[in-house]
């Protein structure tokens, strides 16, 4: 297969498991990005590809070859990581035709591929300045030029936007994506921030305590998530738990009709804050009566927060179809049966 393959890849520290026995199959030219909240594993997993760190058991294919133990500078990939920053006291050039002179390229190339690799990163002309002459977002340019410097055949980077101000980052994220998309190069990012990886992924892999937990299209993760910590990690979501009775679902405030519920016993549902429909009238097919805590008007969208029998619900609606209600109105929730996932147990 052409592409990178996880084999049971393991990482454990003594008797700390870091990263469970992973399999994850990522198809050449994908734009991945490993989601997870802090000490998930998601470093872990990165720095076994880059070949920074051993694994503990399985196995990595790159193009159906095992390069599990392959020292790190014989994989020829590019890495951006926060441990390989820029060399301080050399120039821009200096810095991205270093790997360029550690590998043999002769001068007079490596002149030409420092003016291709900054025209690439749009920073034409910088090659003489100092590093401490450029920006945070031109010094994250750089460290990407130099890491794409002799077209590695993957590209690793470990949190490459996260000291950048939001701003700048988001328009950083549609940048990478788009070079990305240019160069057709494999690439795995670690983020936490799922706005990040939505933004930028082709497969968000979403992990917690060292396991994956799905490895889905940014929308698939969204819309169908796998699992209640997916539902909850990606975006913000309404969790509720009830059982299964006579083909509906049973919940505190009322009985639902969801699409897919188990034949009985207990079941989890999550519904996308945009999904509810809240109207004045408590009573209804698929509603749920609730007292309006709480409203912000957030300029593009209205947030609702919905007391229903003593659980915290959200809505969000846009300012054209922002129902008239106010904090302490008894109003209805209405959950549409095709907005509601079941979740496993
Ligand atoms: N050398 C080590 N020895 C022991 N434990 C380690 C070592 N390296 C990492 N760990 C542990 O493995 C777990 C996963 O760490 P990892 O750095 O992969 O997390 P992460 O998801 O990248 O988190 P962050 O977003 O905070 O960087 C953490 O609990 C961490 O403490």
């Amino acid at each position: 297969m052409s592409g990178l393959a996880l084999d049971g890849l393991t990482k454990r520290y003594g008797s700390f498991t870091a990263l469970q026995p992973t399999h994850l199959t990522i198809p050449h030219g994908q734009f991945v990005c490993l989601l997870g909240p802090s000490g998930c594993g998601k470093t872990t997993l990165l720095r076994m590809v880059a070949g920074l760190d051993s694994p503990t058991e399985g196995r990595i294919l790159l193009d159906g070859t095992d390069i599990t133990h392959k020292p790190a500078h014989q994989r020829n990939f590019g890495m951006v990581f926060q441990s390989l920053a820029l060399f301080p006291h050399l120039t821009v050039g200096e810095n991205i035709a270093y790997p360029l002179r550690i590998r043999g390229v002769p001068k007079a190339d490596q002149g030409r591929e420092v003016d291709r690799l900054l025209g690439l990163v749009r920073l034409p002309g910088v090659a003489d300045r100092a590093v401490s002459q450029l920006s945070g977002g031109q010094r994250q340019r750089i460290a990407i030029a130099r890491a794409l410097a002799l077209s590695p055949k993957l590209f690793l980077l470990d949190e490459p936007l996260s000291a950048l101000d939001a701003k700048l980052r988001e328009a950083m994220q549609i940048e990478l994506k788009l070079l990305q998309e240019r160069l057709g190069i494999t690439t795995i990012v670690v983020t936490h921030d799922q706005r990040e990886a939505m933004t930028m992924a082709d497969l968000v892999v979403v992990m917690s305590q060292g396991r994956v937990r799905q490895a889905a299209s940014p929308i698939d993760v969204y819309r169908r998530p796998a699992d209640s910590f997916v539902a909850d990690f990606i975006g913000m979501t309404n969790l509720l738990n009830g059982h299964v009775s006579a083909g509906s679902l049973a919940v505190e405030g009322g009985a639902l009709a969801v699409p897919g519920l188990p034949a009985s016993g207990p079941a989890t549902i999550s519904v996308r804050p945009e999904e509810l429909r809240v109207h004045r009238e408590g009573a209804g097919p698929n509603r749920l009566p609730g007292t309006v805590s709480f409203i912000r008007d957030l300029g593009s969208h209205v947030e609702m927060r919905i007391d229903v029998a003593g659980r915290e619900m959200i809505a969000v609606a846009t300012p054209q179809d922002r129902p008239m209600v106010e904090p302490g109105q008894r109003v209805g929730v209405e959950l549409p049966p095709t907005s509601c996932v079941v979740l496993p147990s």
